[in-house]
This record gives structure tokens, sequence and C-alpha cells, in this order.
């Protein structure tokens, strides 16, 4: 997904070591937000200490943590400062992203993703809030792979048919349907089980380029 983003090739100013340390802990703030949610008494506190013996081990052993491929270490930008990815649905150093996969960069652009109880809405089922970012976002990345620059969302209609699910499966899909100028628009569903759950619509504008020729903004 990286290859996306706006970076060059030079060495990033942390170690692997520190990378996957980073992602590793943001795995286990994953792993005690859904704890904290399911857990009470000694089964909480069970949890809890598990999670810190955990980050313990990985401080005192971070070479221990080198094999676990692919790592993403922050970028340099073409002005050598650090660029951290922090996109709050696919940065994997972000606990508040879910364990996602990308599945395809084609004319559609494909994640999926089964999510666990923090993105709770009604019982079972995801935060309609929720449904909206993995929307925008997966729209916003077909958006981004068609094209050269930063775009930002203008306009988003989700229309939700049925509940999308906790604890299954899901496919998140976006796909571009005309671009004009600075303008693209682009669709997309959320599918569980064969079924859309979710459907979305958009426009996603460029902006205005400045005086020196490059864009305002990302
Ligand atoms: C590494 C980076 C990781 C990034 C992750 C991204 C995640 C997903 C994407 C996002 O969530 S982005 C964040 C949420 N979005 C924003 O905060 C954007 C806030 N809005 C703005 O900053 C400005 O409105 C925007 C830059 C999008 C557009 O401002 P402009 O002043 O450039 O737009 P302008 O009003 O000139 O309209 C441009 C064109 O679109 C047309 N237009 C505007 N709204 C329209 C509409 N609703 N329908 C159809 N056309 C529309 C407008 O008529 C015009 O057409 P023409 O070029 O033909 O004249």
């Amino acid at each position: 997904m990286s290859d996306l983003l706006d970076v060059d090739s030079r060495p990033a100013p942390e170690s692997s070591e520190d990378s996957a340390l980073a992602e590793y802990v943001a795995e286990v703030c994953r792993r005690l937000s859904a704890g904290l949610l399911r857990e009470t008494g000694d089964d909480l506190r069970s949890v809890v200490a598990a999670e810190v013996r955990s980050v313990q081990w990985a401080l005192e052993d971070p070479a221990a943590l080198r094999d676990r491929v692919p790592v993403h270490p922050p970028r340099l930008d073409h002005r050598g400062r650090v660029r951290m990815f922090t996109n709050p649905v696919l940065s994997q150093r972000n606990p508040l992203a879910p364990p996602l996969t990308h599945v395809s960069d084609g004319d559609e652009c494909e994640f999926r993703v089964t999510l666990p109880l923090q993105y709770q809405g009604p019982r079972n089922m995801l935060h309609g809030g929720y449904v909206g970012v993995l929307l925008d976002d997966v729209l916003w990345y077909a958006v981004r792979h068609a094209s050269t620059g930063i775009s930002f969302t203008r306009e988003l209609t989700v229309t939700y048919e049925r509940p999308v699910p906790l604890f299954e499966e899901l496919r998140i899909v976006g796909r571009v349907v005309e671009a004009e100028g600075r303008k693209t628009f682009a669709e997309g569903e959320i599918v569980a089980g064969g079924q859309v759950c979710a459907r979305a619509t958009g426009l996603w504008i460029a902006p205005k380029p400045r005086r020196d020729g490059h864009g305002s903004a990302g």
C-alpha cells in the first residue's frame, strides 16, 4: 500500500527492530481494546497482565521481532523530514486501524477485514460511522490509485442496506466511475457473506494548483 504514498527511497531514521516494536505494540493495543470491552474481574486482570508481559518481552528482546514481516517504517519526504503513515484505517502502526488485508489495486481496490468488538454499534453490528470511514477510505484509495496526486473527499453518500456484521470477513471495494479535471467520482460497497450491506458514492477534488505549480496539500 505504501507504494502509493509520496515517498523517496532514502532509509527511514528508525531501526527495523523499532518499526517492528511499534507495529507489535499497536497489535497489543488492538487486543487490549477488545479485551477491555469483553472481560471483567479476574479475566480482565489476566488479559491486561498478559498483554503487559508481551510488551515487556518485546522491549527486552527487540531482535525477536525482526522476523515479523512485513514491517512498515516511516519514510522521509523530499526535505528529509519523517513522514509517518498515520491513516486510521490502513496504518499498521495506528492501533485504531483494524487488522486489514489489502487484496487488489486494479480497476477495483479491495480490502478485507474481520472487525472485532471495539467497532461495535448495535449488538454484533458495525457502528454506522465506521461504515462511512471504511467506505471513505477505500473510495479515496481507488481515486488515489487512479491518479497522480492527492484528492480530498468533497462529498460522500452512504446507503445502509443491511447491518454490517462484526466477527466475519468483510470485502470493502472501491472503484473510480468518472474523472473530469480536478474532480473524480467513485463508488463502492461493503460485502459480507456475498451480500452488499452498505454502498457509497462520492466526489474527490484535487486541490487547486499553487502558484509554484504544486498542489496545496497532501
Ligand atoms: C497520505 C495521505 C493519506 C490520506 C488519507 C485519506 C483518507 C480519505 C480521504 C479523506 O477523508 S480527505 C478528508 C476529508 N475531506 C476534507 O477535509 C475536504 C474539505 N474540503 C476542502 O478542502 C475543499 O472543499 C476541497 C479541496 C475538497 C475543494 O475545494 P475547492 O475550492 O478546490 O473546490 P471548488 O469549489 O473550486 O470545486 C471544484 C470543482 O468541483 C465542483 N463541485 C464541488 N462540489 C461538487 C459537488 N458536490 N458535486 C459536483 N461538483 C462539485 C465545483 O463546481 C468545481 O467544478 P469546476 O472545476 O468544473 O468549476
